[in-house]
């Protein structure tokens, strides 16, 4: 198998390559960096951690060494905490070239931003809002003369989802040359691949890595079937369970809102579990200091939205728990990427309940592979049941005197304002979607009221009433309580 030094880089970043621990080059970076090199455009499909970063800092060293100037790379991606961690990678595998880099993201001080933006770092990372705003608000530096423009979780970039980079995209494209090199990458680049191609048009390179199941080998991928009521007796006895088994453990546990996020955390910590939050909801300070106490172990669990769910890069991870069943089988990937990285072994067990089975088989299908069902004894769960219910209602009500809402609605419109939004017309797109969300509901409730006609149709050929365990399967049939 060919090393680094036959992939074209020099003796320099082989050297740093080996003092990182990086002895043989993963697929991705077998396929991607000579083509890089050659100064082809690149579009880099491959599992999540195998390596995608290194597959574009290595060769982007390489050329900076050759022709060093800055601004000479520009590398976007979607949120503030992977900019950190690409700029990690830049400056370890690029020490001996006296590498400047600078982080412009949202949350951190504008003017010192500006002023190193004006130093001509040689390489820029930036999240699209921030850096939308610089090149709107001053004109004391230029990106027309940089070499090549990354996009990491090019796909997430690309769609318009609940944070919408494309009004800021338009602003970077055209602060960019149109003779560059860019580098796209991700691992589920394929449904936005015609978006991408559009943006790589220099005799692009498609690398995508070929194997029958979307997520990696040593993932063991577990969903656990319970009624909506009991979730967090579940969540609670999952953790207890595995801190009881293992000395070394760590665990991240994905939720659906900032407030659920919020909520589980400060219950969590009621059951003496150590645990950070990490949401947008959070001072950028706070979030980097949380996400810091867990890389660390100082806190086992870090319970996060989907802030947390690309990218990062904490090889002690050993279980994801998915407290809501994701609604799309790419958020999925990536929530379940967080462990199981660099070939470690991992565990992902996802929480369903009976309205989100159609989610599991969407995801069963776009991964290529059968979730199993993780055992659990019920009985156990039953004790600590009506002690849970109690903690969280406790942790409802002392958030809620505390005003997370009301907090959240004005730290939104004050975050617009300084993106140069305006709050209102955001406003009433959230209303669009929020008629999507309630057409969604209404098929959920005709799903349920379907579901409800089954079990008691089944109920009347037997005869007798319907069992009140929850079912082991994924078939359609309605989950009742442990009770
Ligand atoms: N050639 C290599 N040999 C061994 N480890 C490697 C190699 N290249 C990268 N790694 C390590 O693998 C881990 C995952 O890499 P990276 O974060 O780049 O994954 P990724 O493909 O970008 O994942 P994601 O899709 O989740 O963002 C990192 O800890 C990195 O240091």
């Amino acid at each position: 198998m060919a090393g680094f030094a036959e992939l074209g880089l020099s003796s320099w970043l082989v050297e740093q390559c080996r003092q990182m621990g990086l002895k043989q080059p993963t697929p991705v970076q077998l396929g991607c960096i000579p083509a890089i090199l050659e100064g082809r455009d690149c579009l880099g499909c491959a599992k999540t951690g195998s390596g995608k970063t290194a597959a574009f800092v290595l060769p982007i060293l390489q050329k900076l060494s050759e022709d060093p100037y800055g601004i000479f790379c520009l590398v976007l991606t979607p949120t503030r905490e992977l900019a950190y961690q690409i700029a990690e990678q830049f400056r370890v595998l690029g020490k001996p070239l006296g590498l400047k880099d600078c982080i412009v993201v949202g949350g951190m001080d504008m003017v010192a931003q500006a002023l190193e933006l004006s130093r001509k770092p040689h390489v820029v990372i930036a999240t699209p809002g921030r850096l939308a705003d610089h090149l709107r608000s001053s004109n004391t530096f230029s990106m027309k003369k940089i070499h090549f423009l990354v996009m990491d979780e090019a796909d997430r970039l690309l769609e318009q989802g609940c944070t919408d980079f494309t009004v800021d995209l338009e602003v970077i494209l055209a602060a960019v040359p149109a003779r560059r090199q860019t580098l796209l990458f991700s691992a589920t680049l394929t449904d936005t691949l015609r978006e991408l191609q559009g943006l790589a048009t220099n005799q692009p390179f498609f690398w995508e890595a070929q194997a029958p199941v979307r997520t990696v080998e040593q993932l063991d991928q577990r969903y656990l079937l319970v009624p909506e009521k009991v979730k967090d007796a579940y969540l609670v006895h999952l953790i207890q369970n595995f801190q009881d088994e293992h000395e070394d453990w760590s665990i991240i546990i994905f939720t659906n809102t900032c407030k659920t996020c919020q909520i589980l955390c400060m219950m969590l910590r009621k059951f003496s579990f150590p645990t950070v939050a990490l949401h947008s909801m959070m001072k950028q300070k706070e979030r980097f200091a949380a996400l810091a106490k867990f890389k660390s172990s100082i806190y086992r669990i870090l319970i996060a939205t989907d802030v947390a769910s690309r990218g990062l890069d904490i090889p002690t991870v050993q279980v994801v728990i998915n407290h809501n069943t994701p609604g799309l089988p790419k958020i999925y990937i990536h929530r379940v990427g967080r462990t199981a990285r660099a070939g470690r072994q991992g565990q992902a067990i996802t929480l369903v309940t009976q309205y989100d089975i159609h989610l599991v088989h969407a995801i069963e299908e776009q991964i290529k592979k059968k979730l199993e069902e993780f055992p659990v004894e019920e009985a156990q769960v039953l004790q600590i049941l009506t002690q849970v219910n109690v903690v969280r209602r406790e942790c409802e009500i002392k958030l809620e005197a505390a005003n997370f809402d009301e907090k959240k609605e004005i730290n939104k419109r004050k975050q617009m304002i300084l993106e140069g939004k305006d709050p209102d017309l955001e406003a009433k797109r959230k209303a669009e979607l929020a008629k999507i969300k309630q057409k969604n509901r209404r098929f959920k409730e005709k799903v349920e009221q379907t579901l409800q006609r089954q079990k008691a149709s089944r109920a009347d050929r037997r005869g007798r009433p319907p069992r009140a365990r929850p079912e082991a399967s994924l078939s359609p049939a309605p989950a009742q309580g442990p009770a």
